[in-house]
């Protein structure tokens, strides 16, 4: 069964919405750029809703050690998702904070997913995500999609997961285009940038699961 995470959940209501439309993890974002950050009280006052059975994912990008410490605790967080990240970074955060480390690899060309192979043995899971135009102010989390067909003729040799420009009514295409184990979204079940919407996230999970 593909895998959902709805990211960038920062309100109780909705993150309530996702676990009980069936989310396998549920993301904070720690980045004081973002729309969707939470601070470490509002981690840990939204981690405390959320059942063991589903996982909690911090997004971090290029963060310090004491960030990730701190956020690791107080959001009960089971991953970190690092952007920004090489190899090298993504390995010694894991061997030092000993937990699962997710990889966001921004993708534009082949040339891009061709990166892929130096984060074996390195992170837990690759996230392959639309690689943000020059200048973003965010290196994830614009609502842009990349050119799925990239992956063709991929070999995954280890975890990963589509994430970029996802919604409810591409996602099921996503899915079947790629065969995607995981597939991640933010903007997609959002009104306006950081607003998510109850509605809009039980569409995705239903997209995903009904397809
Ligand atoms: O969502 C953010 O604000 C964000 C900030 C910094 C790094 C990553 C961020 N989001 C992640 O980007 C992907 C794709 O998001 P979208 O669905 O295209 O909006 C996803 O993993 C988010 O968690």
């Amino acid at each position: 069964m593909t895998q959902v995470k709805i990211c960038g959940l920062s309100e109780p209501a909705t993150l309530d919405a996702a676990v009980a439309a069936g989310a396998d993890y549920v993301g904070f974002v720690f980045f004081a750029k973002s729309p969707r950050n939470v601070s470490l009280e509002q981690a840990a006052a939204l981690a405390a809703r959320v059942p063991d059975r589903v996982g909690r994912v911090g997004v971090f990008v290029d963060a310090d050690e004491a960030l990730l410490g701190g956020a690791i605790h107080a959001g009960r967080l089971t991953a970190i998702q690092l952007h920004g990240a090489d190899p090298a970074q993504a390995a010694a955060a894991r061997r030092r904070l000993g937990i699962e480390v997710w990889a966001a690899l921004p993708v534009a060309t082949r040339a891009d997913i061709e990166r892929a192979g130096a984060f074996r043995g390195a992170a837990d899971r690759l996230l392959f995500d639309a690689k943000a135009p020059k200048g973003a102010d965010l290196p994830g989390g614009n609502a842009l999609r990349f050119d799925w067909r990239l992956l063709d003729g991929v070999a995954m040799t280890m975890p990963w997961g589509l994430a970029g420009g996802l919604d409810a009514g591409n996602v099921a295409e996503a899915c079947r285009a790629t065969g995607a184990p995981l597939v991640d979204v933010s903007s997609g079940v959002e009104d306006a940038p950081g607003i998510k919407s109850a509605d809009r996230i039980r569409a995705f999970v239903k997209a995903v699961r009904e397809r």
